[in-house]
């Protein structure tokens, strides 16, 4: 047993952990099954995330994490032990250092909560960064460079777009329009225009098998089941693409003009950098058919999607973590500068 650094990507629909020098070795969905009554935990991640909307009375499934902050720290702590006892089985640590994730806009008091709950699942020390810049060096981008970086990280409840330049963040903008919304507007779709309520899990399976960003494409179709409205019985409905595409306008906009909003505050020379480079899609969102096409068209600048898009954060919490001047030692100086600084 030894002490390791490990990366965490505590997102609001999966959590990544990587292991310095082993890669990314856990990837679970963010959800917990409980007890109502006794408050016992049932199930975590992907065990769980099967009971959702199947539970009976007594058990609820939940997802601890909100639009990318804690929503119930409990749980989040109970969900974060689990997994870091599942890294332990397997023989890899005694207490690690951790590095984890955020999203830019949070506040101090729910960046501690992150940093506490890490601290209570095991982490000897921890230090937290925000998402679109390790989610930036995870795609492969060379943020450190004077150049600027353009990252749109659209996860499951938080979507961030950040202008990068010399290792850090010159301009953001973080919306709680992602994944998440976009699943909760086909439920309101199909309820509203064919009178049938489907799950949340329904919801996502149309998203990814047929939803689309884009007007005017090939009519993809998919059967789907819920609960007829007037009825009230189970009812199959064949939905389509276009359909998908109407029902995704709403919310494909907002993080078009959370983009636009980011470049217009871009100072000038980074802004035509920018032109050049364009931007890389990265979180599962950047997955939705044609939302990369639809950016370039609107924002007129290239875009990209990341290789692995749902890996990003862990991917780059892990080349933060293998540097050479690594997150910890740089944290270091910077408190050892800080308390010079004080002191003079
Ligand atoms: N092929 C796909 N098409 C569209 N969306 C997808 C696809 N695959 C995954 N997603 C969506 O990506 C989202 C999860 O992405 P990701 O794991 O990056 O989020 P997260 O890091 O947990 O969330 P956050 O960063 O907001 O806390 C989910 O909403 C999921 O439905």
């Amino acid at each position: 047993m030894f002490s390791k650094d490990i990366g965490i990507d505590l997102g609001t629909a999966n959590v990544l952990i990587y292991v310095k020098g082993k890669g990314i070795i856990l990837n679970e969905p963010s959800v917990v099954a409980m007890d109502r009554k006794t408050e016992e935990v049932l199930a975590v991640g992907t065990e769980a995330r099967k009971m959702m909307g199947r539970t009976p009375k007594h058990i609820v499934a939940v997802r601890p994490l909100k639009d990318g902050v804690i929503h119930n720290f409990d749980v989040t702590e109970a969900m974060l032990k689990h997994f870091m006892h599942i890294l332990k089985l397997k023989g890899f640590m005694t207490k690690p250092r951790i590095l984890i994730c955020c999203p830019t806009n949070i506040t101090s008091i729910e960046q501690n909560a992150i940093r506490e709950v890490a601290e209570k699942a095991g982490g000897k020390k921890v230090y937290v960064e925000v998402e679109p810049k390790v989610a930036a060096i995870g795609a492969g981008l060379d943020i450190y460079q004077p150049n600027a970086s353009m990252v749109i990280d659209i996860g499951g409840g938080t979507t961030d777009v950040a202008v990068l330049s010399m290792g850090d963040i010159v301009t953001s903008e973080t919306i709680k329009t992602a994944g998440d919304s976009f699943d909760r507007q086909i439920m309101k779709y199909v309820k509203d225009h064919h009178k049938l309520l489907i799950g949340e899990k329904t919801a996502e399976k149309i998203k990814v098998e047929i939803g689309t960003a884009l007007k005017h494409t090939e009519a993809k179709e998919i059967e789907i089941r819920g609960r007829d409205i007037l009825t009230g019985f189970p009812r199959t409905l064949k939905i389509n693409s276009m359909e998908i595409g109407e029902a995704l306008k709403e919310s494909v906009n907002s993080i078009v003009e959370a983009a636009r909003m980011v470049l217009e505050k871009t100072p000038p020379e980074l802004a035509s950098d920018i032109i050049e480079s364009g931007a890389v899609l990265t979180g599962g969102g950047a997955l939705l058919d044609g939302l990369d096409q639809l950016l370039a068209a609107q924002l007129q600048i290239p875009v990209s999607i990341a290789e692995n898009p749902l890996e990003c954060v862990a991917l780059g919490t892990g080349l933060m973590l293998e540097a050479k001047e690594n997150i910890f030692r740089k944290s270091k100086q910077r408190q050892i500068a800080d308390a010079k600084n004080r002191t003079f």
